[in-house]
């Protein structure tokens, strides 16, 4: 019978079908009472050889049944009812989390138990609401009037029973403690498992080439048995849960049915009212009994709780708290000031005093070696994160100042990972605006460079990639997540490291189509080859977390540090390709 916070706020995503199910419910177990009164009465009859009333009973045995039949059979719609309420609600208000939360949560969480949350952990929830809850109230409702129907039969019998009632209920919850801890490690035992198959079906081919699937696949049969070891020992404790309602719910059935046949032998009951007290005896215990079987059924819920609760509860890296939301009549100037930021956890700051200047409508490249800032600059420029001291400006207007909405609309990203959905290359790219026209998918298709490919596919825009855009080149997918770049129209246009997953004619072609798509956008690009970067307008060189240099190719090529030296490393590297 536990209550958790988290389950009951969950009530308010469906209450009007809720409520509902609960009385659907209700007037089936009265149903269930009312067709043993009936039948105790016809008992009774034939007992005593009286059939002048059979007909009529049986007849109206027969209407309760079918009553019985059409109040179950819509019970059952309106619980299936909120439990799509329920689902959807719920998903969907994670889901809004996740994206406020950004990639500094999603990056730091395993996505297969962030799966395991959302998808079952949310089925659980809704088990637990549509089916526990209800049949919970019933048994307040419903059990408490039997019990007082068969006082006015036989007060001993219903003191007996109301006894065997609370210990039916109670007894079971001394174990709830122990049946939380193993429902909770259960869990999270899961949790690991959903998350380390995800990674392992998504890195297959790493696995493979590294020759380690044999001794994952070792890993995966241990995680497995620590899964059966959970949930053995949370059946352990849920089945003496289930003992102990049993026989308190056997020993109550058992003295109350003493009690009527020690009132018959000495004459102090009538036979119909023995009858009855058998029979209601009986029917006080039904939802007891239907309540421990949705326990377990609903259980899941209560362990999924507090990981629904902690990602609806988690505090994003950033506050929304801006409310500009300015237009850009031109393309604004991105400029960094005194940019100090350490990672979470990390006592070595990945930028320390950054501050420069991205001109308005102009390029600016980002280059250094690995580990110099690159990423994190630009991380800090999508508010991904804020930085611990200085700040990032459009214009000269601080971006906390601007909504995270309004922040995300002036800025396109094409990033490093190129995420395609398992959808239509037209779906694909109206990611970034459902509305787009057909002839605006391809303008920017033609100014991405893939359009005459795209063209070229028996599909054409219609071509449904496989997952993760797995039907495309590396290189293929980076153009078509530059022209779904294009399409948000942003002022401002982030590249990072757009070029690496291609060779050096699909490199040139990529940059080509990178200076076409930055004209009139304020662009930023951070890229490994100085090939797609040597035609910036301005380069900015970081090294450790400090701007080393700033310049354009020539000067700094001229000035011979550690640009120079980067340039001569991209030659050699060049040369031996
Ligand atoms: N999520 C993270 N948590 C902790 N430290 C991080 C994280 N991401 C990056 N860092 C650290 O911050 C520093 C800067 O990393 P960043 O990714 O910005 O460098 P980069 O110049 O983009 O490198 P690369 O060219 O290799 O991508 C590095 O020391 C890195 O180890």
């Amino acid at each position: 019978m536990m209550l958790h916070p988290e389950l009951l706020r969950a009530v308010r995503t469906a209450p009007g079908p809720l409520l509902r199910a609960t009385a659907l419910l209700t007037a089936v177990t009265a149903a269930h009472a009312g067709q043993a009164a009936l039948l105790a009465v016809t008992l009774a009859d034939i007992a005593r050889h009286r059939t002048d009333r059979l007909p009529a009973l049986l007849g109206a045995v027969a209407a309760v049944l079918f009553l019985r039949a059409f109040l179950t059979w819509r019970q059952r719609t309106a619980a299936a009812d909120a439990g799509a309420r329920i689902r959807t609600l719920l998903r969907d208000e994670l889901l809004v989390r996740l994206g406020r939360l950004g990639p500094a949560h999603t990056t730091a969480a395993r996505t297969g138990a962030l799966r395991a949350t959302v998808v079952d952990g949310v089925e659980g929830v809704n088990t637990y609401l549509s089916r526990y809850l209800p049949q919970l109230a019933v048994v307040c409702l419903v059990t408490p009037a039997l019990l007082v129907w068969i006082a006015t039969v036989h007060a001993w019998a219903a003191a007996v029973l109301a006894a065997a009632v609370v210990l039916a209920l109670l007894a079971p919850r001394l174990w709830d403690r122990a049946l939380a801890a193993r429902g909770r490690e259960h869990w999270d035992t899961y949790e690991g498992l959903a998350a380390d198959y995800l990674e392992a079906l998504q890195q297959m081919p790493a696995l493979r080439a590294a020759g380690a699937v044999r001794r994952r696949r070792r890993a995966l049969q241990e995680r497995s048995r620590l899964l059966h070891r959970a949930t053995v020992a949370k059946l352990r404790v849920s089945l003496v849960d289930t003992a102990l309602t049993d026989l308190a719910i056997q020993a109550g059935t058992l003295a109350a049915v003493l009690l009527a046949c020690a009132s018959a032998a000495a004459g102090r009951a009538t036979g119909a009212e023995s009858y009855l007290l058998l029979m209601l005896a009986s029917e006080c215990f039904r939802p007891l009994r239907d309540l421990s079987r949705e326990w377990h059924a609903g259980h899941v819920g209560v362990s999924a709780a507090d990981g629904i609760a902690a990602l609806r509860t988690a505090r994003p890296a950033v506050a929304d708290t801006g409310t500009l939301a300015p237009s850009w009549p031109s393309p604004p100037a991105v400029t960094f000031t005194g940019v100090r930021f350490a990672y979470p956890g990390s006592d070595r700051p990945a930028l320390d005093g950054v501050g420069f200047q991205c001109p308005a409508g102009r390029t600016t490249a980002l280059v250094g070696p690995s580990g110099a800032g690159k990423s994190t600059l630009l991380a800090l420029l999508q508010r991904h994160h804020d930085p611990d001291a200085g700040a990032v400006l459009l214009d000269g207007v601080d971006i906390r100042e601007l909504s995270l909405t309004a922040l995300r609309r002036s800025i396109a990203v094409v990033s490093q990972d190129v995420y395609l959905f398992a959808a239509s290359i037209a779906d694909n790219l109206r990611l970034a605006d459902p509305d787009a026209t057909d002839r605006r998918l391809v303008a920017a298709c033609r100014d991405a460079g893939i359009h005459d490919e795209i063209a070229a596919l028996p599909d054409g825009y219609a071509t449904v990639l496989g997952e993760r855009g797995a039907t495309l080149s590396g290189g293929q997918r980076q153009r078509l997540a530059l022209a779904r770049a294009l399409l948000c129209d942003a002022p401002i246009l982030v590249l990072d490291e757009a070029t690496s997953a291609v060779d050096e004619r699909r490199e040139h072609q990529i940059t080509e189509a990178l200076r076409r798509a930055a004209r009139g956008r304020t662009c930023l690009i951070v890229a490994h080859r100085l090939a797609a970067v040597r035609h910036a307008d301005r380069i900015v060189v970081l090294d450790r977390g400090r701007v080393d240099d700033i310049g354009d190719h020539r000067t700094l090529v001229g000035a011979g540090g550690t640009y120079a030296a980067l340039a001569t490393a991209d030659l050699s590297r060049g040369a031996a390709r």
